[in-house]
Protein backbone atom coordinates (compact mmCIF):
# COMPACT_ATOMS: atom_id res chain seq x y z
CA UNK A 1 0.00 0.00 0.00
CA UNK A 2 2.55 2.31 1.27
CA UNK A 3 4.38 2.00 -2.21
CA UNK A 4 1.50 2.82 -3.88
CA UNK A 5 1.29 5.90 -2.34
CA UNK A 6 4.97 6.82 -3.09
CA UNK A 7 4.33 6.27 -6.74
CA UNK A 8 0.86 8.36 -6.71
CA UNK A 9 3.37 10.81 -5.40
CA UNK A 10 6.14 10.86 -7.75
CA UNK A 11 3.37 10.57 -10.66
CA UNK A 12 -0.04 13.07 -9.87
CA UNK A 13 -3.02 11.88 -11.60
CA UNK A 14 -2.50 14.37 -14.45
CA UNK A 15 -2.26 12.59 -17.54
CA UNK A 16 1.50 12.25 -18.56
CA UNK A 17 4.34 10.69 -20.46
CA UNK A 18 5.27 7.96 -17.33
CA UNK A 19 1.91 7.44 -16.29
CA UNK A 20 1.06 6.20 -20.12
CA UNK A 21 4.24 4.17 -19.79
CA UNK A 22 3.55 2.57 -16.67
CA UNK A 23 0.08 1.35 -17.45
CA UNK A 24 1.32 0.27 -21.04
CA UNK A 25 3.57 -1.66 -19.15
CA UNK A 26 0.97 -3.34 -17.22
CA UNK A 27 -1.24 -3.96 -20.21
CA UNK A 28 1.17 -5.66 -21.87
CA UNK A 29 2.73 -7.92 -18.68
CA UNK A 30 -0.90 -8.93 -18.38
CA UNK A 31 -1.12 -9.86 -22.45
CA UNK A 32 2.68 -12.06 -21.75
CA UNK A 33 0.13 -14.44 -19.27
CA UNK A 34 -2.40 -15.34 -21.73
CA UNK A 35 0.36 -15.55 -24.78
CA UNK A 36 2.98 -17.76 -23.49
CA UNK A 37 2.38 -21.56 -24.97
CA UNK A 38 6.01 -23.09 -24.87
CA UNK A 39 8.94 -22.75 -22.16
CA UNK A 40 11.16 -21.22 -25.19
CA UNK A 41 8.85 -18.32 -26.06
CA UNK A 42 8.23 -17.94 -22.20
CA UNK A 43 12.03 -17.40 -21.85
CA UNK A 44 12.12 -15.13 -24.89
CA UNK A 45 8.94 -12.86 -23.46
CA UNK A 46 10.63 -12.85 -20.33
CA UNK A 47 13.62 -11.17 -21.18
CA UNK A 48 11.46 -8.78 -22.73
CA UNK A 49 9.78 -7.84 -19.54
CA UNK A 50 13.44 -7.50 -17.85
CA UNK A 51 14.22 -5.13 -20.61
CA UNK A 52 11.20 -2.64 -20.52
CA UNK A 53 11.38 -2.94 -16.63
CA UNK A 54 14.67 -1.59 -17.23
CA UNK A 55 13.53 0.85 -19.51
CA UNK A 56 10.44 1.83 -17.24
CA UNK A 57 13.18 2.26 -13.80
CA UNK A 58 15.59 4.46 -15.90
CA UNK A 59 12.80 6.75 -17.34
CA UNK A 60 11.66 7.10 -14.08
CA UNK A 61 14.68 8.13 -12.46
CA UNK A 62 14.91 10.84 -15.12
CA UNK A 63 11.55 11.82 -13.60
CA UNK A 64 13.20 11.89 -10.00
CA UNK A 65 16.61 14.13 -11.16
CA UNK A 66 14.24 16.34 -12.92
CA UNK A 67 12.16 16.81 -10.05
CA UNK A 68 9.00 15.81 -11.93
CA UNK A 69 9.37 19.18 -13.37
CA UNK A 70 9.94 17.30 -16.67
CA UNK A 71 6.45 16.16 -17.14
CA UNK A 72 4.01 19.08 -15.48
CA UNK A 73 6.45 21.84 -17.00
CA UNK A 74 3.23 24.27 -17.77
CA UNK A 75 5.44 26.31 -20.71
CA UNK A 76 6.13 25.75 -24.43
CA UNK A 77 4.34 25.21 -27.23
CA UNK A 78 3.75 27.37 -30.29
CA UNK A 79 1.19 29.52 -29.07
CA UNK A 80 3.71 30.32 -25.39
CA UNK A 81 6.70 30.57 -27.92
CA UNK A 82 4.84 33.09 -29.92
CA UNK A 83 3.44 35.45 -26.11
CA UNK A 84 7.34 35.08 -25.61
CA UNK A 85 8.77 36.47 -29.30
CA UNK A 86 6.22 39.35 -29.03
CA UNK A 87 6.65 40.17 -25.54
CA UNK A 88 10.64 40.14 -26.21
CA UNK A 89 10.94 42.56 -29.04
CA UNK A 90 11.89 45.57 -28.98
CA UNK A 91 9.42 48.40 -29.81
CA UNK A 92 11.80 51.09 -30.64
CA UNK A 93 13.67 51.27 -34.46
CA UNK A 94 17.10 51.08 -34.46
CA UNK A 95 17.37 54.44 -36.22
CA UNK A 96 16.02 55.89 -33.17
CA UNK A 97 17.96 58.95 -30.80
CA UNK A 98 18.23 55.95 -28.28
CA UNK A 99 19.42 53.73 -30.57
CA UNK A 100 17.92 49.75 -31.71
CA UNK A 101 16.11 48.51 -28.33
CA UNK A 102 17.50 46.04 -25.98
CA UNK A 103 16.12 42.37 -25.46
CA UNK A 104 15.61 41.87 -21.63
CA UNK A 105 15.13 38.46 -20.12
CA UNK A 106 14.45 39.77 -16.31
CA UNK A 107 14.53 37.21 -13.58
CA UNK A 108 12.50 37.95 -10.55
CA UNK A 109 9.99 39.96 -12.59
CA UNK A 110 7.15 39.65 -10.21
CA UNK A 111 9.12 40.88 -7.44
CA UNK A 112 9.39 44.54 -6.23
CA UNK A 113 12.91 46.08 -8.46
CA UNK A 114 11.98 43.58 -10.68
CA UNK A 115 8.50 44.60 -11.94
CA UNK A 116 9.76 48.40 -11.74
CA UNK A 117 12.85 47.65 -13.95
CA UNK A 118 10.90 45.58 -16.24
CA UNK A 119 7.95 48.22 -16.73
CA UNK A 120 10.86 51.18 -17.31
CA UNK A 121 12.37 49.03 -19.77
CA UNK A 122 8.77 48.16 -21.84
CA UNK A 123 8.05 52.10 -21.79
CA UNK A 124 11.21 53.18 -23.39
CA UNK A 125 10.49 50.46 -26.12
CA UNK A 126 13.04 47.73 -25.13
CA UNK A 127 11.40 44.29 -25.18
CA UNK A 128 11.44 42.66 -21.79
CA UNK A 129 10.05 38.94 -20.75
CA UNK A 130 9.92 37.67 -17.48
CA UNK A 131 10.19 34.93 -15.13
CA UNK A 132 9.70 34.05 -11.99
CA UNK A 133 8.61 31.49 -9.66
CA UNK A 134 6.26 33.20 -7.97
CA UNK A 135 7.20 31.47 -4.47
CA UNK A 136 5.63 32.01 -0.98
CA UNK A 137 8.58 34.09 0.95
CA UNK A 138 5.54 37.02 1.07
CA UNK A 139 2.29 37.37 -0.11
CA UNK A 140 2.54 35.96 -3.54
CA UNK A 141 -0.83 37.79 -4.75
CA UNK A 142 1.28 41.17 -4.72
CA UNK A 143 3.72 39.19 -6.87
CA UNK A 144 0.76 38.01 -9.26
CA UNK A 145 -0.70 41.75 -8.76
CA UNK A 146 2.61 43.04 -10.02
CA UNK A 147 2.21 40.11 -13.10
CA UNK A 148 -1.12 41.91 -13.91
CA UNK A 149 0.56 45.33 -14.19
CA UNK A 150 3.25 44.35 -16.93
CA UNK A 151 0.73 42.22 -18.40
CA UNK A 152 -1.05 45.25 -18.92
CA UNK A 153 1.98 46.93 -20.43
CA UNK A 154 2.63 43.99 -22.75
CA UNK A 155 5.60 42.19 -20.67
CA UNK A 156 4.83 38.80 -20.09
CA UNK A 157 6.01 36.89 -17.08
CA UNK A 158 6.62 33.03 -17.28
CA UNK A 159 6.25 31.28 -14.66
CA UNK A 160 9.30 29.10 -13.35
CA UNK A 161 12.04 28.56 -11.83
CA UNK A 162 15.40 29.68 -12.75
CA UNK A 163 17.13 26.67 -11.68
CA UNK A 164 15.03 24.87 -14.49
CA UNK A 165 18.06 24.77 -17.12
CA UNK A 166 15.73 22.70 -19.95
CA UNK A 167 12.85 25.90 -19.38
CA UNK A 168 15.74 28.56 -19.32
CA UNK A 169 17.48 26.58 -22.36
CA UNK A 170 14.23 26.94 -24.08
CA UNK A 171 13.75 30.85 -23.55
CA UNK A 172 17.59 31.50 -25.24
CA UNK A 173 16.58 29.23 -28.30
CA UNK A 174 13.15 31.45 -28.77
CA UNK A 175 15.02 34.65 -28.56
CA UNK A 176 18.21 35.93 -28.88
CA UNK A 177 18.01 38.30 -25.33
CA UNK A 178 20.82 40.91 -25.68
CA UNK A 179 20.92 41.19 -21.94
CA UNK A 180 19.90 39.59 -18.91
CA UNK A 181 19.05 41.61 -15.87
CA UNK A 182 19.29 38.91 -12.93
CA UNK A 183 17.37 40.12 -9.81
CA UNK A 184 15.58 36.75 -8.94
CA UNK A 185 16.93 35.81 -5.39
CA UNK A 186 16.09 35.22 -1.76
CA UNK A 187 15.91 38.79 -0.16
CA UNK A 188 15.89 39.65 3.65
CA UNK A 189 19.09 39.21 6.06
CA UNK A 190 17.58 38.03 8.90
CA UNK A 191 15.14 35.40 7.71
CA UNK A 192 18.50 33.69 6.52
CA UNK A 193 18.35 31.84 9.90
CA UNK A 194 14.60 30.57 9.59
CA UNK A 195 15.43 28.91 6.25
CA UNK A 196 19.07 28.57 5.24
CA UNK A 197 18.91 26.70 2.17
CA UNK A 198 16.58 29.01 0.23
CA UNK A 199 19.77 30.95 -0.11
CA UNK A 200 21.75 28.41 -1.59
CA UNK A 201 18.63 27.47 -3.32
CA UNK A 202 18.27 30.57 -4.93
CA UNK A 203 20.98 33.07 -4.75
CA UNK A 204 23.52 30.20 -5.47
CA UNK A 205 22.39 27.23 -7.36
CA UNK A 206 19.82 29.47 -9.54
CA UNK A 207 22.57 31.64 -9.61
CA UNK A 208 25.02 29.55 -11.99
CA UNK A 209 22.15 27.92 -13.44
CA UNK A 210 21.49 31.34 -15.00
CA UNK A 211 25.01 31.68 -15.76
CA UNK A 212 25.21 28.10 -17.40
CA UNK A 213 22.38 28.94 -19.66
CA UNK A 214 23.80 32.48 -20.30
CA UNK A 215 27.32 31.02 -21.33
CA UNK A 216 25.42 27.92 -23.84
CA UNK A 217 23.57 31.32 -24.90
CA UNK A 218 24.47 32.04 -28.61
CA UNK A 219 24.97 34.91 -28.78
CA UNK A 220 25.51 35.35 -24.90
CA UNK A 221 23.52 37.93 -23.30
CA UNK A 222 24.93 40.59 -21.47
CA UNK A 223 24.74 40.26 -17.62
CA UNK A 224 23.53 42.93 -14.80
CA UNK A 225 22.48 41.79 -11.44
CA UNK A 226 21.69 42.34 -8.32
CA UNK A 227 24.29 42.21 -5.53
CA UNK A 228 23.66 44.10 -1.62
CA UNK A 229 25.42 46.08 0.28
CA UNK A 230 25.32 43.79 2.78
CA UNK A 231 28.55 41.91 1.30
CA UNK A 232 29.67 45.15 3.31
CA UNK A 233 29.63 43.33 6.61
CA UNK A 234 31.24 44.18 9.36
CA UNK A 235 33.63 46.42 7.04
CA UNK A 236 33.38 49.61 9.14
CA UNK A 237 34.95 52.26 6.79
CA UNK A 238 32.72 54.67 5.40
CA UNK A 239 31.25 55.94 3.15
CA UNK A 240 31.31 51.99 1.72
CA UNK A 241 33.46 52.00 -1.54
CA UNK A 242 33.38 48.85 -4.20
CA UNK A 243 37.25 48.89 -3.26
CA UNK A 244 36.87 48.45 0.42
CA UNK A 245 36.93 44.92 1.72
CA UNK A 246 34.25 42.21 1.58
CA UNK A 247 34.87 39.18 2.97
CA UNK A 248 33.21 39.79 6.22
CA UNK A 249 29.67 39.20 5.97
CA UNK A 250 27.43 39.40 8.87
CA UNK A 251 24.37 36.96 7.61
CA UNK A 252 23.86 33.79 5.14
CA UNK A 253 22.31 36.11 2.63
CA UNK A 254 25.36 38.47 2.53
CA UNK A 255 27.91 35.63 2.24
CA UNK A 256 25.48 34.10 -0.53
CA UNK A 257 25.87 37.90 -2.56
CA UNK A 258 29.68 37.72 -1.93
CA UNK A 259 29.82 34.40 -3.47
CA UNK A 260 27.24 35.30 -6.13
CA UNK A 261 29.77 38.00 -7.14
CA UNK A 262 33.01 35.23 -7.01
CA UNK A 263 31.01 32.86 -9.30
CA UNK A 264 30.28 35.86 -11.55
CA UNK A 265 33.75 36.50 -11.96
CA UNK A 266 34.37 32.87 -12.79
CA UNK A 267 31.93 32.75 -15.91
CA UNK A 268 33.55 36.14 -16.43
CA UNK A 269 36.97 34.64 -16.72
CA UNK A 270 36.49 31.43 -18.28
CA UNK A 271 33.67 32.16 -20.86
CA UNK A 272 33.72 35.84 -21.46
CA UNK A 273 30.26 36.49 -19.68
CA UNK A 274 30.02 40.76 -19.57
CA UNK A 275 28.88 41.08 -16.26
CA UNK A 276 27.75 44.13 -13.93
CA UNK A 277 27.14 43.53 -10.33
CA UNK A 278 24.66 46.13 -8.74
CA UNK A 279 24.85 46.63 -4.45
CA UNK A 280 21.46 47.98 -3.50
CA UNK A 281 21.28 49.68 -0.82
CA UNK A 282 17.82 48.99 1.20
CA UNK A 283 15.31 49.73 -1.94
CA UNK A 284 12.15 51.02 -0.91
CA UNK A 285 9.27 52.55 -2.43
CA UNK A 286 5.45 51.94 -4.11
CA UNK A 287 4.93 47.91 -4.69
CA UNK A 288 7.75 47.18 -2.01
CA UNK A 289 8.47 44.20 -0.30
CA UNK A 290 6.38 43.29 2.78
CA UNK A 291 8.90 41.07 4.59
CA UNK A 292 11.26 45.03 5.10
CA UNK A 293 10.69 46.95 7.94
CA UNK A 294 9.53 50.30 6.25
CA UNK A 295 6.52 48.16 5.00
CA UNK A 296 5.41 45.99 7.93
CA UNK A 297 6.30 48.98 9.87
CA UNK A 298 3.57 51.29 8.35
CA UNK A 299 1.12 48.13 8.61
CA UNK A 300 1.25 47.81 12.07
CA UNK A 301 1.30 51.92 12.74
CA UNK A 302 -2.30 51.72 10.72
CA UNK A 303 -3.39 48.60 12.29
CA UNK A 304 -2.43 50.38 15.91
CA UNK A 305 -0.19 46.84 16.68
CA UNK A 306 3.52 47.30 18.22
CA UNK A 307 6.44 47.57 16.23
CA UNK A 308 9.80 46.76 17.55
CA UNK A 309 12.98 48.96 16.81
CA UNK A 310 16.46 47.81 16.97
CA UNK A 311 19.13 49.66 18.30
CA UNK A 312 22.74 49.14 18.30
CA UNK A 313 25.44 48.60 21.45
CA UNK A 314 26.19 51.40 23.78
CA UNK A 315 22.55 52.56 22.54
CA UNK A 316 23.28 54.07 19.35
CA UNK A 317 20.92 53.82 16.61
CA UNK A 318 20.89 51.39 14.00
CA UNK A 319 21.06 53.28 10.15
CA UNK A 320 20.54 52.53 6.90
CA UNK A 321 21.13 54.02 3.18
CA UNK A 322 17.48 53.89 1.91
CA UNK A 323 17.55 54.09 -1.57
CA UNK A 324 14.42 54.92 -3.23
CA UNK A 325 13.02 52.84 -6.21
CA UNK A 326 13.01 55.43 -9.14
CA UNK A 327 16.50 55.83 -8.61
CA UNK A 328 17.74 52.43 -8.49
CA UNK A 329 16.44 51.70 -11.55
CA UNK A 330 17.19 54.48 -13.08
CA UNK A 331 21.06 52.86 -12.00
CA UNK A 332 19.85 49.68 -13.16
CA UNK A 333 19.14 50.66 -16.50
CA UNK A 334 21.80 52.71 -16.88
CA UNK A 335 24.18 49.64 -16.01
CA UNK A 336 22.15 47.71 -18.73
CA UNK A 337 22.98 50.55 -21.51
CA UNK A 338 26.85 50.59 -20.72
CA UNK A 339 27.25 47.03 -20.24
CA UNK A 340 30.05 45.29 -22.83
CA UNK A 341 29.18 42.65 -24.60
CA UNK A 342 29.76 39.14 -23.67
CA UNK A 343 32.37 37.66 -26.13
CA UNK A 344 31.45 33.82 -26.20
CA UNK A 345 31.02 31.51 -28.49
CA UNK A 346 29.90 28.21 -28.29
CA UNK A 347 30.53 28.25 -24.52
CA UNK A 348 34.51 29.37 -25.28
CA UNK A 349 35.61 33.05 -24.48
CA UNK A 350 36.80 34.66 -27.37
CA UNK A 351 38.71 37.44 -25.61
CA UNK A 352 38.38 39.70 -22.42
CA UNK A 353 34.77 40.99 -21.26
CA UNK A 354 33.70 42.94 -18.62
CA UNK A 355 33.51 42.57 -15.13
CA UNK A 356 31.95 45.59 -13.15
CA UNK A 357 30.84 46.31 -9.33
CA UNK A 358 28.94 49.67 -8.31
CA UNK A 359 27.15 50.48 -5.48
CA UNK A 360 23.54 52.04 -5.93
CA UNK A 361 22.92 53.72 -2.65
CA UNK A 362 21.38 57.11 -1.54
CA UNK A 363 24.43 58.67 -0.11
CA UNK A 364 22.13 60.00 3.17
CA UNK A 365 22.31 57.42 6.24
CA UNK A 366 18.78 57.62 7.55
CA UNK A 367 18.31 56.20 11.17
CA UNK A 368 15.75 53.98 12.14
CA UNK A 369 13.69 56.05 14.93
CA UNK A 370 13.89 58.24 12.12
CA UNK A 371 12.20 56.41 9.40
CA UNK A 372 9.70 55.75 11.97
CA UNK A 373 8.74 59.30 12.72
CA UNK A 374 8.95 59.79 9.00
CA UNK A 375 6.48 56.80 8.73
CA UNK A 376 4.50 58.82 11.56
CA UNK A 377 3.64 62.63 10.04
CA UNK A 378 3.11 60.47 6.79
CA UNK A 379 0.50 58.39 8.50
CA UNK A 380 -0.71 60.95 11.32
CA UNK A 381 -0.76 57.63 13.58
CA UNK A 382 1.58 57.35 16.57
CA UNK A 383 4.05 54.44 16.47
CA UNK A 384 3.84 51.80 19.40
CA UNK A 385 7.45 51.52 19.48
CA UNK A 386 9.54 48.45 21.26
CA UNK A 387 12.67 49.34 21.41
CA UNK A 388 15.01 46.03 21.70
CA UNK A 389 18.66 45.69 21.39
CA UNK A 390 19.69 44.18 18.49
CA UNK A 391 19.96 40.69 18.09
CA UNK A 392 22.70 38.45 17.12
CA UNK A 393 20.65 37.92 13.38
CA UNK A 394 22.62 39.10 10.75
CA UNK A 395 22.01 43.31 10.39
CA UNK A 396 24.90 45.40 10.83
CA UNK A 397 24.88 48.58 12.31
CA UNK A 398 24.92 50.98 9.47
CA UNK A 399 25.07 51.29 5.58
CA UNK A 400 26.63 54.18 3.69
CA UNK A 401 27.23 54.28 -0.10
CA UNK A 402 30.18 56.30 -1.74
CA UNK A 403 28.26 56.35 -5.16
CA UNK A 404 31.02 58.30 -7.05
CA UNK A 405 31.91 54.64 -9.37
CA UNK A 406 28.11 54.75 -10.41
CA UNK A 407 28.03 58.94 -10.65
CA UNK A 408 30.86 58.72 -13.18
CA UNK A 409 30.50 55.17 -15.12
CA UNK A 410 26.90 54.98 -14.76
CA UNK A 411 25.71 58.94 -14.50
CA UNK A 412 23.29 57.68 -11.59
CA UNK A 413 22.39 60.57 -9.66
CA UNK A 414 19.60 59.48 -6.56
CA UNK A 415 17.23 62.44 -6.20
CA UNK A 416 15.08 61.27 -3.82
CA UNK A 417 14.77 62.09 -0.02
CA UNK A 418 13.63 58.96 2.34
CA UNK A 419 10.68 61.81 3.22
CA UNK A 420 10.07 62.00 -0.44
CA UNK A 421 10.18 58.36 -1.11
CA UNK A 422 8.19 57.36 1.92
CA UNK A 423 5.35 59.75 1.51
CA UNK A 424 5.06 58.19 -2.20
CA UNK A 425 4.91 54.54 -0.68
CA UNK A 426 2.33 55.50 1.78
CA UNK A 427 0.42 56.93 -0.83
CA UNK A 428 0.79 53.49 -2.76
CA UNK A 429 -0.08 51.61 0.12
CA UNK A 430 -3.29 53.18 1.09
CA UNK A 431 -4.48 52.55 -2.54
CA UNK A 432 -3.16 49.13 -3.09
CA UNK A 433 -4.42 47.79 0.11
CA UNK A 434 -7.02 50.60 0.88
CA UNK A 435 -7.45 51.71 4.67
CA UNK A 436 -11.38 52.27 5.80
CA UNK A 437 -10.07 54.89 8.89
CA UNK A 438 -9.39 58.13 7.81
CA UNK A 439 -8.27 57.19 4.08
CA UNK A 440 -9.62 60.62 2.98
CA UNK A 441 -7.55 62.39 5.66
CA UNK A 442 -4.74 60.80 4.06
CA UNK A 443 -5.41 61.60 0.79
CA UNK A 444 -5.19 65.18 1.48
CA UNK A 445 -2.41 64.90 3.66
CA UNK A 446 -0.49 63.56 1.17
O1 LIG B 1 20.74 46.61 1.37
C1 LIG B 1 20.58 45.41 1.25
O2 LIG B 1 21.31 44.74 0.58
C2 LIG B 1 19.50 44.72 2.00
O3 LIG B 1 18.49 45.70 2.29
C3 LIG B 1 17.42 45.21 3.05
O4 LIG B 1 17.88 44.76 4.30
P1 LIG B 1 17.84 45.72 5.54
O5 LIG B 1 18.71 46.91 5.33
O6 LIG B 1 18.12 44.88 6.72
O7 LIG B 1 16.33 46.26 5.48
P2 LIG B 1 15.12 46.03 6.49
O8 LIG B 1 14.91 44.61 6.74
O9 LIG B 1 14.00 46.82 5.96
O10 LIG B 1 15.66 46.70 7.84
C4 LIG B 1 15.94 48.10 7.88
C5 LIG B 1 16.37 48.49 9.27
O11 LIG B 1 15.30 48.29 10.17
C6 LIG B 1 15.75 47.52 11.28
N1 LIG B 1 14.64 46.70 11.77
C7 LIG B 1 14.16 45.69 11.02
C8 LIG B 1 13.11 44.92 11.47
C9 LIG B 1 12.53 45.20 12.72
O12 LIG B 1 11.57 44.57 13.17
N2 LIG B 1 13.04 46.24 13.43
C10 LIG B 1 14.07 47.00 13.00
O13 LIG B 1 14.50 47.93 13.69
C11 LIG B 1 16.90 46.70 10.76
O14 LIG B 1 17.77 46.34 11.82
C12 LIG B 1 17.54 47.67 9.79
O15 LIG B 1 18.42 48.52 10.48
C13 LIG B 1 16.75 44.08 2.31
O16 LIG B 1 15.70 43.54 3.11
C14 LIG B 1 17.72 42.99 1.96
O17 LIG B 1 17.06 42.04 1.17
C15 LIG B 1 18.92 43.54 1.25
O18 LIG B 1 18.59 43.88 -0.06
Amino acid sequence: MRVVDEEEELYPSTPGKVKVERSGAAAMSGQLHRCFASTGTMFLWALLLVAMTATYLSFRSLADTSSSRYFTASWGGLHWERQIRASASPRRPPWSAEGAGLSVLVTGAAGFVGAHCSLALRKRGDGVVGIDNFNSYYDPSLKKARRALLGSHGVFVVDGDINDGRLLAKLFDVVPFTHVLHLAAQAGVRYAMENPSSYVHSNIAGLVSLLEACKDADPQPAIVWASSSSVYGLNDLVPFSEAHRTDLPASLYAATKKAGEEITHTYNHIYGLSVTGLRFFTVYGPWGRPDMAYFFFTRNILQGKPITVYRGRDHVDLARDFTYIDDVVRGSLAALDTAGRSTGTGGKKRGPAPYRIFNLGNTSPVTVPTLVAILERCLMVKAKKHVVEMPGNGDVPFTHANISLAREELGYKPTTSLEMGLKKFVRWYLSYYGYNRGTHAFRNHL
